[in-house]
């Protein structure tokens, strides 16, 4: 296997992977610090570069940020990217946040200048066989080789952080990673670390013995007792706080947890996967997140490609999401993939099962006005596409609103539950959280309280649904 997998445990250095359809160039990096001088060949779509001694490339430099700078080798070529960087990132003596670095050109790093010079191509990437790995379905290049790396990822024992924007698809990775490793007939404990408030996430994880604090009236098991022998899947890990994160290190550190209240460890078995929308390094290098935990976390990271990066899978997902018995047009599909999709898989789904109930007019409405960009028809226009079949189409609901209930296709009723809730549960949410902010004039602090949840959660739900 060419995406080489350390051996389960203790812990080789950080390399991001980002799966690619193409050959990429195979440049090398050489450059001198205090150790010397180096030439380094730049073998994976990403490499991280920094000071410290997790990291692929280190440059022994005090000017250099332990995290520095992360170098992507795309079909284009080489680009660079600062993580946050104390003293940034320089190409050709321009300070750039992202650039791409032509053959030959110096990237100055703190006070170490480095050269990059193009030579040969790496091989592609291995491609998965089939079109689908366990829940996740692709047939471009660009998923095929994330499958392969999953299926060889999946058998190892490591940490995983799997990164990607919001509704790629992060938990159905997890879940992927999980159903096909070893521990897959074991539980699949999911925590999501931006719903719960600080008070609650140590007992969530750690659990807690009786009348360890005011409404603890029984001991309950935590999330990572609950996964023994099993997966627990940190969703949003970068909503993790501060305060919680040593507790986390040592879990995974000493393979023990300790219950809120208790004096002594217990002993867990379990492998752990996170995920993030954000940039967890350039958090590390913000102070926001310990540079310890990125590195005991992200062993074996994963990057899932935005939708826009693969947007020959859309007819492929459009199938997966209708109901069984329900064809979309070619014309509809045809347009569906031409749409950037900045709210990703999930916005899609959410077209989908909308237009499955509604008619694709209605649906083409709703999307156009949840942010998912440059709309491909218009209420006006929109009979030019013909809906979901058998779905009947139905007028557009006024804008802004949500359609009442006398709108509906009485189909929607009939429909599958889950698949009910998925698309309007989270239309109403959207609707709900665009009304709060409204209402404390997107005072996030008062529309937390009004609303009773926590305000890192309501934070998570504007991103969701890109309000
Ligand atoms: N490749 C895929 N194949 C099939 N379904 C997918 C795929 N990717 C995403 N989905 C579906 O899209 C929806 C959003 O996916 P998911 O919740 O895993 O995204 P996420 O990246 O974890 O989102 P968030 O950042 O908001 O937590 C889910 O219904 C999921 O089943």
């Amino acid at each position: 296997m060419r995406h080489a997998v350390p051996p389960g445990g203790e812990h080789t250095k950080v390399q991001t992977f980002e799966p690619r359809a193409k050959a990429a160039p195979c440049p090398h990096l050489m450059w001198r610090d205090l150790r010397g001088q180096h030439k380094v060949k730049l073998t994976m779509p990403s490499t991280l570069l920094g000071s410290a001694s997790g990291v692929s490339v280190v440059i022994t430099d005090t000017t250099v940020s332990r995290l520095h700078a992360e170098i992507e080798l795309r079909e284009d070529g080489v680009w660079i990217r600062d993580l946050g960087s104390r003293n940034g990132t320089f190409v050709e003596g321009v300070l750039v946040s992202r650039a791409r670095v032509a053959d030959g050109s110096k990237v100055k790093l703190g006070v170490t200048e480095l050269t990059v010079v193009y030579d040969g191509e790496q091989q592609p990437p291995e491609l998965w066989p089939e079109e689908s790995f366990g829940p996740l379905v692709g047939r471009t290049p660009v998923m095929r080789a994330l499958f392969a790396y999953l299926s060889n990822i999946a058998k190892a024992d490591s940490p995983v952080f799997i990164q990607g924007e919001t509704g790629t698809g992060k938990e159905l990775v997890a879940q992927a990673i999980h159903e096909a490793s070893p521990r897959a007939d074991k539980p699949f404990v999911i925590v999501d670390c931006a719903a719960l408030p600080e008070n609650l996430i140590e007992s969530e994880l750690f659990g807690h013995a009786k009348g360890a604090f005011t409404g603890a009236i029984t001991a309950r098991t935590g999330a990572i007792e609950a996964a023994d022998g099993g997966t627990v899947f940190l969703d949003e890990i970068g909503d993790l706080p501060m305060s919680v994160q040593p507790r986390l290190l040592r879990a995974l550190e000493s393979g023990t947890i300790r219950r809120v209240g208790e004096t002594s460890r217990r002993k867990v078995n379990v492998r752990f996967l996170s995920a993030t929308h954000r940039d967890l390094r350039t958090m590390v290098n913000a102070g926001d997140f310990r540079e310890d935990l990125y590195f005991r976390l992200a062993v074996l990271p994963v990057s899932v490609p935005p939708l826009r990066e693969h947007l020959d899978d859309v007819p492929l997902l459009v199938e997966r999401f209708l109901p069984r018995g329900v064809v979309a047009s070619p014309e509809i599909v045809a347009q569906l993939t031409k749409r950037p999709w900045l709210g990703n898989v999930r916005a899609l789904r959410n077209f989908v099962h909308r237009a499955a109930v509604m008619g694709a007019q209605v649906a083409l409405s709703l999307s156009d006005t949840a942010g998912e960009g440059v709309p491909v028809a218009s209420a006006s226009n929109s009979a030019q596409f013909p809906a979901f079949s058998p779905s009947p189409s139905l007028p557009p609901p006024a804008p802004g609103s949500l359609p009442g209930v006398a709108d509906f296709d009485p189909a929607i009723f009939d429909a599958d539950f889950k698949r009910f809730r998925e698309s309007w549960g989270d239309t109403g949410e959207r609707e709900y959280v665009r009304r709060l902010l409204a209402r404390h004039a997107r005072n996030v602090s008062n529309a937390a309280r009004a609303a009773g949840v926590d305000r890192t959660y309501l934070y998570r739900l504007i991103r969701k649904h890109l309000l």
